[in-house]
């Protein structure tokens, strides 16, 4: 099970050596943590949970106008393209109110920031760097992308994210569902990362690991969905800011040739010559902006990969959006046939 995860609270923090110590070992063995006491309300949570269902019953028509919907305070992605046809309902009852979506969210997401800024300042301090060194690096005023991922019914079990690492990210935050079925990557061994009551889970995203060269783990991961069962999950990726500098850590060149090491043998072990990942690996030499801009890219031409018969809902502030250019419903075109048929 899960005893591997350190589950670390927010609030002893700052009092408890033990605490700290034991976020130092989430983040340099683990790759993983349960983040409690965090603060962030039941009511935010549970509107979350409750308005989420209906975006995945609402048909393809309440879908677009919500993906084209340009007076809230978030962006839209799109949710009904190509590889969504099969499974988004042609007509349905559902009716989406998308003015308390928006606001469910924007709450939502400011929560994430708020805990996240928090986080980070903890993160350097375990990492005895100075204050602000990751911030100004990676983090300040990061672009918080949220996913809503709906994994729906299918009689048979399955793998339904295949292994991955985060990518395009500093550290993810998830809130997770009742219904299991997440496994990390441990010492080489599979463990599951259960569902626990009033606490999100965190992993660290690629970017991290290369500011750190290595010295903080972005752990390889994916999700096992069981028969007859439907699925939300909500995570939340920490991207760059457009004010990052993108500098690695010089404290911790000395790790240069374990980091290195790892990524090849744990690429070798887990997915060997599956040619359908990505194919480029990073490196700690990889000059991480331009292996950014190309990975987006292709990441955008594969469609469904690694994520398998399901679908995403992406949202991020507009205000944040509308500063980087980061148009989440691109595309607008597509919908012109569907207008057209309607
Ligand atoms: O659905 C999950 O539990 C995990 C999803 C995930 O790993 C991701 O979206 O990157
Ligand atoms: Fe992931």
């Amino acid at each position: 099970m899960s005893e591997n995860v350190p589950s670390i609270s927010i609030q002893n923090l700052r009092h408890s050596a033990e605490e700290r110590q034991k976020l130092f070992k989430g983040l340099t063995k683990v790759g993983f943590l349960y983040i409690c006491d965090h603060g962030v309300p039941k009511s935010i949570t549970d509107r979350v949970k409750r308005l989420s269902p209906d975006v995945f019953l609402a048909d393809k028509w309440e879908r677009q106008e919500l993906a084209q919907w340009r007076e809230g305070k978030l962006s839209y992605g799109d949710i009904y393209n190509e590889k969504d046809q099969r499974v988004v309902n042609e007509r349905s009852d559902v009716k989406l109110d998308k003015k308390e979506i928006d606001e469910a969210f924007f709450d939502y997401i400011s929560e994430m920031y708020r805990v996240g800024e928090i986080l980070v300042y903890w993160v350097e301090k375990v990492l005895g760097l100075k204050n602000g060194a990751l911030s100004e690096a990676y983090g300040k005023d990061p672009i918080l992308v949220q996913h809503i991922n709906y994994y729906h019914t299918k009689p048979n079990e399955r793998w339904a994210f295949v292994e991955h690492v985060d990518r395009n990210c500093i550290l993810t935050f998830l809130m997770q569902s009742e219904v299991g079925g997440l496994e990390m990557d441990f010492n080489g061994r599979w463990e599951e990362v259960p569902f626990r009551e009033n606490t999100f889970t965190v992993n660290l995203g690629n970017i991290l690991e290369h500011a750190t060269y290595g010295v903080v783990k972005a752990t390889w991961h994916r999700v096992r969905m069981p028969a007859n069962q439907k699925r939300h999950q909500w995570p939340t990726f920490f991207t760059l800011s457009p004010k990052s500098t993108l500098f690695q850590i010089q404290d911790f060149a000395w790790n240069k040739d374990n980091y290195q090491r790892r990524l090849i043998e744990e690429r070798a072990r887990i997915i060997g010559n599956d040619n359908r990942h990505q194919a480029e690996v990073l490196t700690p030499d990889t000059n991480i902006l331009e292996w950014l801009k190309e990975h987006s890219k292709e990441f955008e031409a594969r469609k469904d990969f690694p994520k398998v018969d399901s679908q995403i809902l992406e949202m991020v502030s507009r205000k944040q959006g509308d500063e980087i250019g980061y148009d989440v419903a691109e595309n607008e075109f597509r919908y012109q046939n569907y207008e057209s048929k309607k």
